[in-house]
Protein backbone atom coordinates (compact mmCIF):
# COMPACT_ATOMS: atom_id res chain seq x y z
CA UNK A 1 0.00 0.00 0.00
CA UNK A 2 1.02 3.60 -0.59
CA UNK A 3 1.59 5.08 2.87
CA UNK A 4 1.57 8.72 4.06
CA UNK A 5 5.31 9.11 3.57
CA UNK A 6 5.13 8.19 -0.09
CA UNK A 7 1.79 9.88 -0.81
CA UNK A 8 2.36 13.65 -0.77
CA UNK A 9 -0.50 14.14 -3.25
CA UNK A 10 -3.11 12.44 -1.05
CA UNK A 11 -6.29 14.52 -1.35
CA UNK A 12 -5.70 15.52 -4.98
CA UNK A 13 -8.43 14.09 -7.23
CA UNK A 14 -7.87 13.86 -10.95
CA UNK A 15 -10.17 12.80 -13.78
CA UNK A 16 -8.13 11.44 -16.67
CA UNK A 17 -9.57 11.24 -20.19
CA UNK A 18 -6.70 9.66 -21.97
CA UNK A 19 -5.20 6.97 -24.07
CA UNK A 20 -1.82 5.68 -25.30
CA UNK A 21 1.40 6.64 -23.48
CA UNK A 22 1.87 10.27 -22.51
CA UNK A 23 -1.33 11.28 -20.68
CA UNK A 24 -1.76 7.87 -18.97
CA UNK A 25 1.84 8.11 -17.76
CA UNK A 26 1.17 11.61 -16.44
CA UNK A 27 -1.88 10.34 -14.55
CA UNK A 28 0.00 7.31 -13.23
CA UNK A 29 2.82 9.53 -12.00
CA UNK A 30 0.28 11.49 -9.95
CA UNK A 31 -1.37 8.28 -8.70
CA UNK A 32 1.99 6.94 -7.59
CA UNK A 33 2.41 10.07 -5.49
CA UNK A 34 -0.93 9.41 -3.79
CA UNK A 35 -3.44 11.27 -5.99
CA UNK A 36 -6.82 9.62 -6.60
CA UNK A 37 -6.81 9.28 -10.39
CA UNK A 38 -9.96 8.13 -12.17
CA UNK A 39 -9.35 7.14 -15.78
CA UNK A 40 -12.49 7.58 -17.86
CA UNK A 41 -12.77 5.58 -21.09
CA UNK A 42 -15.43 4.94 -23.68
CA UNK A 43 -17.51 1.81 -22.97
CA UNK A 44 -15.45 -1.16 -24.12
CA UNK A 45 -12.22 0.77 -23.66
CA UNK A 46 -10.27 3.55 -25.39
CA UNK A 47 -8.18 3.10 -28.54
CA UNK A 48 -5.28 1.69 -26.46
CA UNK A 49 -7.19 -1.03 -24.61
CA UNK A 50 -5.70 -3.88 -26.64
CA UNK A 51 -2.32 -2.37 -27.45
CA UNK A 52 0.63 -4.79 -27.62
CA UNK A 53 2.42 -6.36 -25.79
CA UNK A 54 -0.31 -8.74 -24.60
CA UNK A 55 -0.48 -11.35 -21.83
CA UNK A 56 -1.44 -14.91 -22.86
CA UNK A 57 -4.97 -14.06 -21.67
CA UNK A 58 -5.10 -11.34 -24.33
CA UNK A 59 -4.98 -8.56 -21.74
CA UNK A 60 -2.77 -5.61 -22.74
CA UNK A 61 0.43 -5.47 -20.69
CA UNK A 62 0.93 -1.95 -22.04
CA UNK A 63 -2.43 -0.78 -20.68
CA UNK A 64 -1.85 -2.55 -17.36
CA UNK A 65 1.61 -1.02 -17.08
CA UNK A 66 0.56 2.58 -17.77
CA UNK A 67 -2.54 2.65 -15.59
CA UNK A 68 -1.29 1.23 -12.32
CA UNK A 69 -2.90 2.60 -9.19
CA UNK A 70 -5.85 4.34 -10.92
CA UNK A 71 -9.58 3.74 -10.75
CA UNK A 72 -11.58 3.14 -13.92
CA UNK A 73 -14.96 4.22 -15.16
CA UNK A 74 -16.36 3.67 -18.65
CA UNK A 75 -18.90 6.07 -20.06
CA UNK A 76 -20.75 6.48 -23.37
CA UNK A 77 -18.87 9.62 -24.35
CA UNK A 78 -20.91 9.96 -27.55
CA UNK A 79 -24.10 10.58 -25.58
CA UNK A 80 -24.97 13.92 -24.00
CA UNK A 81 -25.87 12.12 -20.76
CA UNK A 82 -22.49 10.41 -20.67
CA UNK A 83 -20.61 13.65 -21.25
CA UNK A 84 -22.74 15.40 -18.63
CA UNK A 85 -21.73 12.71 -16.16
CA UNK A 86 -18.03 13.21 -16.96
CA UNK A 87 -18.40 16.98 -16.73
CA UNK A 88 -19.91 16.51 -13.27
CA UNK A 89 -17.01 14.29 -12.26
CA UNK A 90 -14.43 16.77 -13.55
CA UNK A 91 -16.15 19.58 -11.66
CA UNK A 92 -16.26 17.50 -8.49
CA UNK A 93 -12.63 16.43 -8.77
CA UNK A 94 -11.47 19.92 -9.78
CA UNK A 95 -8.62 18.61 -11.91
CA UNK A 96 -8.66 16.99 -15.35
CA UNK A 97 -5.88 15.62 -17.51
CA UNK A 98 -6.50 14.64 -21.12
CA UNK A 99 -5.04 13.98 -24.53
CA UNK A 100 -8.39 13.35 -26.17
CA UNK A 101 -9.88 15.75 -28.71
CA UNK A 102 -12.33 17.97 -26.76
CA UNK A 103 -15.94 16.80 -26.97
CA UNK A 104 -18.94 19.09 -26.52
CA UNK A 105 -19.51 19.79 -22.85
CA UNK A 106 -15.96 18.81 -21.90
CA UNK A 107 -13.94 21.77 -23.17
CA UNK A 108 -12.01 23.89 -20.68
CA UNK A 109 -14.35 26.84 -21.21
CA UNK A 110 -17.44 24.76 -20.50
CA UNK A 111 -16.01 22.99 -17.47
CA UNK A 112 -14.70 26.25 -15.99
CA UNK A 113 -18.29 27.51 -15.91
CA UNK A 114 -19.08 24.71 -13.48
CA UNK A 115 -15.84 24.84 -11.52
CA UNK A 116 -14.07 28.21 -11.72
CA UNK A 117 -10.88 26.96 -10.03
CA UNK A 118 -10.59 23.98 -12.39
CA UNK A 119 -7.10 22.86 -13.37
CA UNK A 120 -7.32 21.42 -16.89
CA UNK A 121 -4.15 19.93 -18.35
CA UNK A 122 -4.32 18.97 -22.01
CA UNK A 123 -1.79 17.27 -24.25
CA UNK A 124 -1.97 18.05 -27.95
CA UNK A 125 -0.01 16.63 -30.87
CA UNK A 126 0.90 20.02 -32.32
CA UNK A 127 0.17 23.45 -30.83
CA UNK A 128 -2.54 24.06 -33.41
CA UNK A 129 -4.41 20.92 -32.33
CA UNK A 130 -3.27 18.56 -35.08
CA UNK A 131 -2.67 14.97 -33.99
CA UNK A 132 0.82 13.57 -33.59
CA UNK A 133 2.59 10.58 -32.11
CA UNK A 134 6.16 10.03 -31.07
CA UNK A 135 7.13 8.52 -34.42
CA UNK A 136 5.78 11.40 -36.50
CA UNK A 137 7.29 14.07 -34.27
CA UNK A 138 10.63 12.29 -34.34
CA UNK A 139 10.48 12.07 -38.14
CA UNK A 140 9.78 15.79 -38.39
CA UNK A 141 12.75 16.84 -36.28
CA UNK A 142 15.69 14.85 -37.63
CA UNK A 143 16.38 12.26 -34.97
CA UNK A 144 15.93 9.24 -37.32
CA UNK A 145 18.62 10.65 -39.64
CA UNK A 146 21.09 10.93 -36.75
CA UNK A 147 20.33 7.41 -35.49
CA UNK A 148 21.62 4.10 -36.79
CA UNK A 149 24.64 2.79 -38.68
CA UNK A 150 26.94 5.32 -40.32
CA UNK A 151 26.55 3.97 -43.83
CA UNK A 152 22.79 3.45 -43.68
CA UNK A 153 20.81 5.56 -46.12
CA UNK A 154 17.27 5.86 -44.79
CA UNK A 155 15.83 7.00 -41.48
CA UNK A 156 16.08 4.76 -38.39
CA UNK A 157 13.24 4.95 -35.88
CA UNK A 158 13.80 4.50 -32.19
CA UNK A 159 11.75 1.99 -30.20
CA UNK A 160 11.76 4.15 -27.06
CA UNK A 161 8.86 6.67 -27.22
CA UNK A 162 10.98 9.36 -25.63
CA UNK A 163 8.62 12.30 -26.32
CA UNK A 164 5.64 10.48 -24.88
CA UNK A 165 7.57 9.81 -21.70
CA UNK A 166 8.83 13.39 -21.46
CA UNK A 167 5.30 14.70 -22.18
CA UNK A 168 3.71 12.55 -19.50
CA UNK A 169 6.12 13.90 -16.93
CA UNK A 170 5.82 17.53 -18.18
CA UNK A 171 2.05 17.18 -18.02
CA UNK A 172 2.23 16.07 -14.40
CA UNK A 173 4.58 18.97 -13.57
CA UNK A 174 2.36 21.52 -15.31
CA UNK A 175 -0.70 20.20 -13.52
CA UNK A 176 1.03 20.28 -10.14
CA UNK A 177 2.34 23.80 -10.73
CA UNK A 178 -1.21 24.94 -11.49
CA UNK A 179 -2.53 23.10 -8.45
CA UNK A 180 0.09 24.79 -6.26
CA UNK A 181 -0.95 28.19 -7.55
CA UNK A 182 -4.60 27.29 -6.98
CA UNK A 183 -3.85 26.33 -3.37
CA UNK A 184 -2.29 29.78 -2.83
CA UNK A 185 -4.76 31.96 -4.77
CA UNK A 186 -7.87 29.92 -5.53
CA UNK A 187 -7.33 30.42 -9.29
CA UNK A 188 -7.73 27.62 -11.78
CA UNK A 189 -5.64 27.21 -14.90
CA UNK A 190 -5.66 25.85 -18.44
CA UNK A 191 -2.39 24.02 -19.03
CA UNK A 192 -1.57 22.97 -22.60
CA UNK A 193 1.39 20.98 -23.81
CA UNK A 194 2.19 19.75 -27.32
CA UNK A 195 4.17 16.61 -28.09
CA UNK A 196 5.89 18.47 -30.93
CA UNK A 197 6.88 21.37 -28.65
CA UNK A 198 8.44 19.00 -26.12
CA UNK A 199 10.53 17.34 -28.83
CA UNK A 200 11.46 20.70 -30.35
CA UNK A 201 12.41 22.09 -26.94
CA UNK A 202 14.57 19.06 -26.23
CA UNK A 203 16.31 19.22 -29.61
CA UNK A 204 16.95 22.89 -28.87
CA UNK A 205 18.00 22.37 -25.25
CA UNK A 206 20.55 19.78 -26.32
CA UNK A 207 22.08 22.22 -28.81
CA UNK A 208 21.15 20.16 -31.89
CA UNK A 209 19.03 22.90 -33.47
CA UNK A 210 21.58 25.63 -32.74
CA UNK A 211 24.26 23.46 -34.37
CA UNK A 212 22.09 23.06 -37.48
CA UNK A 213 21.35 26.81 -37.62
CA UNK A 214 25.07 27.50 -37.48
CA UNK A 215 25.47 25.36 -40.59
CA UNK A 216 26.95 22.19 -39.15
CA UNK A 217 25.36 18.85 -40.00
CA UNK A 218 25.18 16.37 -37.16
CA UNK A 219 26.68 13.13 -38.43
CA UNK A 220 25.20 9.67 -38.08
CA UNK A 221 27.81 7.66 -36.21
CA UNK A 222 26.32 4.27 -35.35
CA UNK A 223 27.00 3.24 -31.78
CA UNK A 224 29.67 5.89 -31.22
CA UNK A 225 29.19 8.62 -28.67
CA UNK A 226 29.06 12.05 -30.29
CA UNK A 227 31.82 14.34 -29.10
CA UNK A 228 33.71 11.92 -26.85
CA UNK A 229 34.90 8.34 -26.83
CA UNK A 230 32.20 5.72 -26.44
CA UNK A 231 31.31 2.61 -28.46
CA UNK A 232 30.59 -1.07 -28.25
CA UNK A 233 33.21 -3.79 -28.34
CA UNK A 234 32.92 -7.51 -29.05
CA UNK A 235 34.20 -10.00 -26.48
CA UNK A 236 35.71 -13.50 -26.82
CA UNK A 237 32.39 -15.16 -25.97
CA UNK A 238 30.46 -13.29 -28.67
CA UNK A 239 28.92 -10.69 -26.40
CA UNK A 240 29.09 -6.90 -26.65
CA UNK A 241 30.07 -4.32 -24.08
CA UNK A 242 29.27 -0.59 -24.24
CA UNK A 243 32.12 1.58 -22.98
CA UNK A 244 31.94 5.34 -22.40
CA UNK A 245 34.53 7.85 -21.26
CA UNK A 246 33.36 11.38 -20.49
CA UNK A 247 36.25 12.77 -18.45
CA UNK A 248 40.03 12.62 -18.46
CA UNK A 249 39.86 10.36 -15.41
CA UNK A 250 37.62 7.85 -17.23
CA UNK A 251 40.04 7.79 -20.14
CA UNK A 252 43.11 7.36 -17.89
CA UNK A 253 41.40 4.45 -16.16
CA UNK A 254 40.47 2.80 -19.47
CA UNK A 255 44.03 3.11 -20.73
CA UNK A 256 45.41 1.75 -17.45
CA UNK A 257 43.07 -1.24 -17.23
CA UNK A 258 43.77 -2.23 -20.83
CA UNK A 259 47.54 -1.79 -20.37
CA UNK A 260 47.81 0.59 -23.33
CA UNK A 261 49.58 3.48 -21.57
CA UNK A 262 52.74 3.44 -23.67
CA UNK A 263 50.92 2.88 -26.97
CA UNK A 264 48.50 5.73 -26.30
CA UNK A 265 51.32 8.06 -25.21
CA UNK A 266 53.22 7.29 -28.42
CA UNK A 267 50.11 7.92 -30.52
CA UNK A 268 49.45 11.22 -28.74
CA UNK A 269 52.97 12.34 -29.51
CA UNK A 270 52.89 11.16 -33.12
CA UNK A 271 49.56 12.73 -34.10
CA UNK A 272 49.87 15.03 -32.06
CA UNK A 273 46.83 14.82 -29.77
CA UNK A 274 45.88 14.95 -26.12
CA UNK A 275 43.47 12.14 -25.28
CA UNK A 276 42.77 13.80 -21.96
CA UNK A 277 40.55 16.09 -24.11
CA UNK A 278 37.11 14.92 -25.22
CA UNK A 279 37.40 16.37 -28.72
CA UNK A 280 40.68 14.57 -29.39
CA UNK A 281 39.23 11.29 -28.18
CA UNK A 282 36.29 11.84 -30.54
CA UNK A 283 38.37 12.93 -33.55
CA UNK A 284 40.65 9.91 -33.28
CA UNK A 285 37.99 7.46 -32.13
CA UNK A 286 38.59 4.97 -34.94
CA UNK A 287 42.29 4.68 -34.08
CA UNK A 288 41.56 4.44 -30.36
CA UNK A 289 38.88 1.81 -30.90
CA UNK A 290 41.26 -0.20 -33.09
CA UNK A 291 43.84 -0.25 -30.30
CA UNK A 292 41.31 -1.14 -27.62
CA UNK A 293 39.37 -3.81 -29.56
CA UNK A 294 41.95 -6.64 -29.10
CA UNK A 295 41.80 -6.27 -25.31
CA UNK A 296 38.03 -6.93 -25.39
CA UNK A 297 38.31 -9.63 -28.06
CA UNK A 298 40.77 -11.55 -25.85
CA UNK A 299 38.40 -11.64 -22.87
CA UNK A 300 34.97 -12.99 -22.11
CA UNK A 301 32.31 -10.43 -21.26
CA UNK A 302 32.57 -11.51 -17.62
CA UNK A 303 36.35 -11.06 -17.58
CA UNK A 304 36.13 -7.63 -19.22
CA UNK A 305 33.40 -6.64 -16.78
CA UNK A 306 35.42 -7.78 -13.79
CA UNK A 307 38.41 -5.71 -14.89
CA UNK A 308 36.32 -2.60 -15.68
CA UNK A 309 34.32 -2.85 -12.47
CA UNK A 310 37.19 -1.52 -10.40
CA UNK A 311 37.57 1.62 -12.54
CA UNK A 312 35.70 4.88 -13.13
CA UNK A 313 34.97 3.86 -16.75
CA UNK A 314 31.27 3.84 -17.65
CA UNK A 315 30.37 0.49 -19.13
CA UNK A 316 27.70 -2.14 -19.40
CA UNK A 317 27.09 -5.51 -21.01
CA UNK A 318 24.42 -5.41 -23.70
CA UNK A 319 21.42 -7.50 -22.73
CA UNK A 320 18.09 -8.31 -24.30
CA UNK A 321 14.84 -7.52 -22.47
CA UNK A 322 14.65 -11.26 -21.75
CA UNK A 323 18.08 -11.17 -20.12
CA UNK A 324 17.29 -8.00 -18.19
CA UNK A 325 14.12 -9.68 -16.89
CA UNK A 326 16.11 -12.51 -15.30
CA UNK A 327 17.41 -10.50 -12.34
CA UNK A 328 14.47 -8.21 -11.57
CA UNK A 329 14.01 -9.74 -8.12
CA UNK A 330 17.18 -7.97 -6.98
CA UNK A 331 15.91 -4.51 -8.01
CA UNK A 332 14.40 -2.48 -5.13
CA UNK A 333 12.08 -0.72 -7.62
CA UNK A 334 10.37 -3.98 -8.56
CA UNK A 335 7.77 -5.78 -6.47
CA UNK A 336 5.37 -8.61 -7.08
CA UNK A 337 2.09 -7.38 -8.48
CA UNK A 338 -1.04 -9.51 -8.70
CA UNK A 339 -2.51 -7.94 -11.82
CA UNK A 340 -5.96 -9.31 -12.69
CA UNK A 341 -5.93 -10.81 -16.18
CA UNK A 342 -2.14 -11.01 -16.20
CA UNK A 343 -1.23 -12.88 -13.02
CA UNK A 344 1.55 -12.25 -10.54
CA UNK A 345 4.69 -10.72 -11.97
CA UNK A 346 7.36 -8.23 -10.93
CA UNK A 347 6.36 -4.67 -11.81
CA UNK A 348 7.90 -1.27 -11.10
CA UNK A 349 6.56 1.04 -8.42
CA UNK A 350 7.42 4.74 -8.49
CA UNK A 351 11.08 5.46 -9.21
CA UNK A 352 10.88 8.40 -6.79
CA UNK A 353 12.44 7.63 -3.41
CA UNK A 354 10.92 9.79 -0.66
CA UNK A 355 12.71 9.72 2.70
CA UNK A 356 14.15 6.38 1.69
CA UNK A 357 10.77 4.89 0.74
CA UNK A 358 9.31 3.99 -2.62
CA UNK A 359 5.64 3.46 -3.40
CA UNK A 360 5.24 -0.15 -4.53
CA UNK A 361 3.22 -0.94 -7.67
CA UNK A 362 -0.57 -1.02 -7.35
CA UNK A 363 -2.61 -3.02 -9.86
CA UNK A 364 -4.23 -1.32 -12.83
CA UNK A 365 -8.02 -1.30 -12.49
CA UNK A 366 -10.45 -3.56 -14.24
CA UNK A 367 -11.85 -1.54 -17.13
CA UNK A 368 -14.96 0.19 -15.81
CA UNK A 369 -14.63 -1.62 -12.50
CA UNK A 370 -14.95 1.37 -10.16
CA UNK A 371 -18.27 2.90 -11.23
CA UNK A 372 -20.00 2.43 -7.89
CA UNK A 373 -17.24 3.84 -5.72
CA UNK A 374 -16.30 6.69 -8.09
CA UNK A 375 -19.86 7.88 -8.72
CA UNK A 376 -20.77 7.36 -5.08
CA UNK A 377 -17.79 9.28 -3.71
CA UNK A 378 -17.57 12.09 -6.26
CA UNK A 379 -21.23 12.62 -7.19
CA UNK A 380 -23.04 11.11 -4.19
CA UNK A 381 -24.94 8.78 -6.49
CA UNK A 382 -26.56 5.85 -4.63
CA UNK A 383 -26.06 2.31 -6.04
CA UNK A 384 -29.59 2.33 -7.44
CA UNK A 385 -28.81 5.35 -9.65
CA UNK A 386 -25.53 3.82 -10.78
CA UNK A 387 -27.48 0.67 -11.72
CA UNK A 388 -29.97 2.80 -13.66
CA UNK A 389 -27.15 4.55 -15.56
CA UNK A 390 -25.75 1.15 -16.45
CA UNK A 391 -29.14 -0.18 -17.52
CA UNK A 392 -29.54 2.89 -19.77
CA UNK A 393 -26.12 2.26 -21.34
CA UNK A 394 -24.67 5.54 -20.05
CA UNK A 395 -21.88 3.75 -18.18
CA UNK A 396 -20.25 0.38 -18.81
C1 LIG B 1 -4.02 10.26 -29.60
C2 LIG B 1 -4.37 10.75 -31.00
C3 LIG B 1 -3.21 10.47 -31.94
C4 LIG B 1 -5.59 9.89 -31.48
O1 LIG B 1 -5.97 10.26 -32.80
P1 LIG B 1 -7.45 10.72 -33.12
O2 LIG B 1 -7.49 11.06 -34.58
O3 LIG B 1 -7.87 11.74 -32.15
O4 LIG B 1 -8.24 9.38 -32.89
P2 LIG B 1 -9.71 8.95 -33.39
O5 LIG B 1 -10.57 10.13 -33.55
O6 LIG B 1 -9.58 8.03 -34.53
O7 LIG B 1 -10.15 8.12 -32.12
C5 LIG B 1 -11.11 7.09 -32.14
C6 LIG B 1 -12.00 7.29 -30.95
O8 LIG B 1 -11.23 7.33 -29.75
C7 LIG B 1 -11.44 8.54 -29.11
N1 LIG B 1 -10.17 9.00 -28.58
C8 LIG B 1 -9.15 9.45 -29.27
N2 LIG B 1 -8.18 9.79 -28.45
C9 LIG B 1 -8.64 9.55 -27.22
C10 LIG B 1 -8.16 9.70 -25.95
N3 LIG B 1 -6.96 10.22 -25.76
N4 LIG B 1 -8.90 9.31 -24.90
C11 LIG B 1 -10.12 8.82 -25.06
N5 LIG B 1 -10.65 8.66 -26.26
C12 LIG B 1 -9.92 9.03 -27.31
C13 LIG B 1 -11.90 9.50 -30.18
O9 LIG B 1 -12.60 10.58 -29.62
C14 LIG B 1 -12.76 8.61 -31.00
O10 LIG B 1 -13.98 8.40 -30.35
P3 LIG B 1 -15.36 8.51 -31.10
O11 LIG B 1 -15.40 9.87 -31.69
O12 LIG B 1 -16.35 8.29 -30.03
O13 LIG B 1 -15.28 7.41 -32.12
C15 LIG B 1 -4.78 12.24 -31.02
O14 LIG B 1 -5.92 12.44 -30.23
C16 LIG B 1 -3.66 13.14 -30.52
O15 LIG B 1 -2.78 13.56 -31.27
N6 LIG B 1 -3.66 13.50 -29.21
C17 LIG B 1 -2.70 14.43 -28.63
C18 LIG B 1 -1.27 13.91 -28.70
C19 LIG B 1 -1.13 12.50 -28.20
O16 LIG B 1 -1.63 12.16 -27.13
N7 LIG B 1 -0.43 11.66 -28.96
C20 LIG B 1 -0.25 10.27 -28.62
C21 LIG B 1 0.87 10.19 -27.61
S1 LIG B 1 1.24 8.57 -27.27
C22 LIG B 1 2.13 7.98 -28.60
O17 LIG B 1 2.73 8.70 -29.31
C23 LIG B 1 2.14 6.53 -28.83
O18 LIG B 1 1.52 5.80 -28.07
O19 LIG B 1 2.80 6.10 -29.79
Amino acid sequence: MIDDRTAPLAGLRVVELSSFVAAPLGGMTLAQLGADVVRVDPIGGGPDIGRWPLAPSGRSLYWAGLNKGKRSLTVDLRSARGRELVAGLAAAAGTLVTNAPPRPGLTYEELRERRPDLVYARLLGHRDGRSAVDYTVNAELGFPYATGPERHDGPVNHVLPAWDVACGLYLAIGLLAADRRRAATGEGRHVELALHDVALATAGNLGYLAQAQLGEARPRIGNDLYGDFGRDFGTADGRRVMVVTLTARHWRDLVAVTGLGRVMAALEEALPADFGRDRDRYTHREALAGLLAPWFAARTAAEAGKALAGTSVLWSHYRTFAEAATDLAGQPLMAELAQPGVGPHLAPGSPLVLDGRQAPPEPAPELGGDAETVLGELLDLPPSEVAALRADGVIG
